[in-house]
């Protein structure tokens, strides 16, 4: 084992780290000779033998965990054999980069990660706590995913990817899936020439799978008493709590002192319409909403979900864009309708931005309640909400990925 070495030397060696801190992406902090290493598969706190996979760079390396020295008391058994430390890392299953982790300490590093966030980047310090979901920590934060993609190697067989690669993985079950997705993922059957099998399991109407570019089908996800018709290759909500979960934060995050059911309220991002749903089941029948998506085949769906509604209306567009005509075109009655809006907005990953952020701002309205799923964009864009005039007023997180890395926030936003 090599204790020290010089840039670009030291690849494929073993090396001892003291694991200090969580960053963002799943991957714990350490030093190596003053140079911060991101070594996978530890917890802050360890002393971790690690496998160095890159050490090009000059501001930071990275490595694997192949053996722990000094456990974390956190440190448990994988929830998954398939991903964890016992395996070479270039055939550990990903997709559980937590699975190693007690669950209630993967939320104080969620927790942690999302705080350093908001206080990095928007110099804001408030209360964090992530929220479990209902019955998850009785079977150890398993069962949840109601979909998953397997990829199809050279050999035909279906498998997740390996960890941070593109090497399809052979694996004997999948413990983060529902029962109804982990018994219909064919993981010993053969698809040659296929790239993709999405399994997945709606609340209606059984599992099934979509073999490469298969036609769609149309499925239908039940939340509470409300259903929601999408395509089957369609975003939803992945685990099977939180849709219901989502519905009801924006329902109690939404201030109603500041909702005014006839101003020109917004659900941007929205998918088949399940936040504007929640909107107008929060506030009634006489809401008004449109709900903007680029799918044009989801705003379709939204369309029909959204129907029993005079109010609602589901339009195609990419946001920025539908938002910066909006701004140039609104007459001065529509802009007064938008001046008291409540505007909802789900991003991607990679979160709203400059130019949305400044033309949600643009509109002066009511209120903004963000829904994000990643801490860091999410921070980055309440920063920039901040230099608008509008503040973080409250804040909900939750562990909709236990096992990996992932939370959901939803805060409030307003002047
Ligand atoms: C995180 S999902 C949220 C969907 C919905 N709110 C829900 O919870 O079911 C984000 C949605 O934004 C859509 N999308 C991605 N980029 C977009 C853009 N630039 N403009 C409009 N919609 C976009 C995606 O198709 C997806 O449906």
């Amino acid at each position: 084992m090599r204790e020290t070495g010089r840039m670009g030397t030291l690849e494929g060696q073993d090396v001892e780290l003291d694991v200090t801190s969580i960053a963002h992406g799943g991957i714990s902090v350490a030093r190596l000779d003053g140079r911060v290493v991101f070594v996978t598969d530890a917890i802050p706190g360890e002393k971790v033998v690690a496998r160095i996979t890159d050490d090009r760079k000059k501001s930071f390396w990275r490595a694997d965990t192949v053996s722990v020295l000094e456990a974390s008391r956190y440190r448990q058994e994988h929830v998954w054999v398939a991903a964890s430390i016992d395996r070479d890392p270039a055939v550990r299953a990903g997709g559980a980069e937590f699975g190693h982790i007690a669950l209630a300490h993967q939320r104080t590093l969620k927790e942690q990660v999302l705080r350093d966030a908001l206080e990095r980047m928007a110099h804001i310090t408030p209360e964090v706590t992530v929220e479990a979901l209902p019955g998850d920590d009785e079977v150890s934060g398993t069962g949840w995913r109601t979909r998953i993609r397997l990829h199809v190697d050279d050999s035909g067989r279906p498998g997740p990817f390996a960890a941070r690669s593109h090497t399809v993985v052979a694996v004997d079950d999948l413990p983060l899936a529902t029962a109804a997705v982990e018994e219909v993922a064919p993981l010993d059957q053969r698809f040659p020439g296929e790239e993709t099998i999405d399994v997945l399991s709606p609340s209606e109407g059984g599992a099934r799978l979509i073999i490469g570019k298969q036609a769609r089908t149309v499925v239908t996800e039940k939340v509470g008493d409300r259903e929601f018709r999408l395509d089957d290759a369609g975003f939803w909500q992945v685990h099977h709590g939180a849709a219901a979960t989502l519905t009801a934060a924006v329902q109690d995050l939404i201030d109603p002192e500041r909702f005014d059911p006839r101003a020109a309220n917004l659900d941007l991002y929205g998918g088949v319409g399940l936040l504007a749903a929640a909107v107008g089941d929060r506030f009634g029948q006489a809401t008004r909403i449109t709900s903007v998506e680029s799918d044009s085949r989801a705003t379709d769906h939204a369309a029909e979900n959204l129907q029993e509604w005079i109010g609602a209306s589901a339009v195609t567009g990419r946001v920025e864009r539908w938002i910066r005509e909006l701004t140039s075109s609104a007459t001065a009655t529509e802009r007064a309708r938008l001046a008291g809006a409540t505007i909802v907005l789900d991003p991607p990953r990679s979160g709203a931005g400059k130019e949305v952020v400044e033309a949600i701002a643009g509109l002066d309205p009511a209120q903004v309640v963000y829904v994000a799923c990643d801490p860091v964009a999410l921070a980055r864009d309440v920063a920039l909400f901040a230099d608008l005039g509008y503040g973080l007023e409250a804040l909900r997180a939750f562990d909709l990925f236990p096992n990996t890395h992932h939370l959901e926030t939803v805060v409030r936003l307003s002047r």
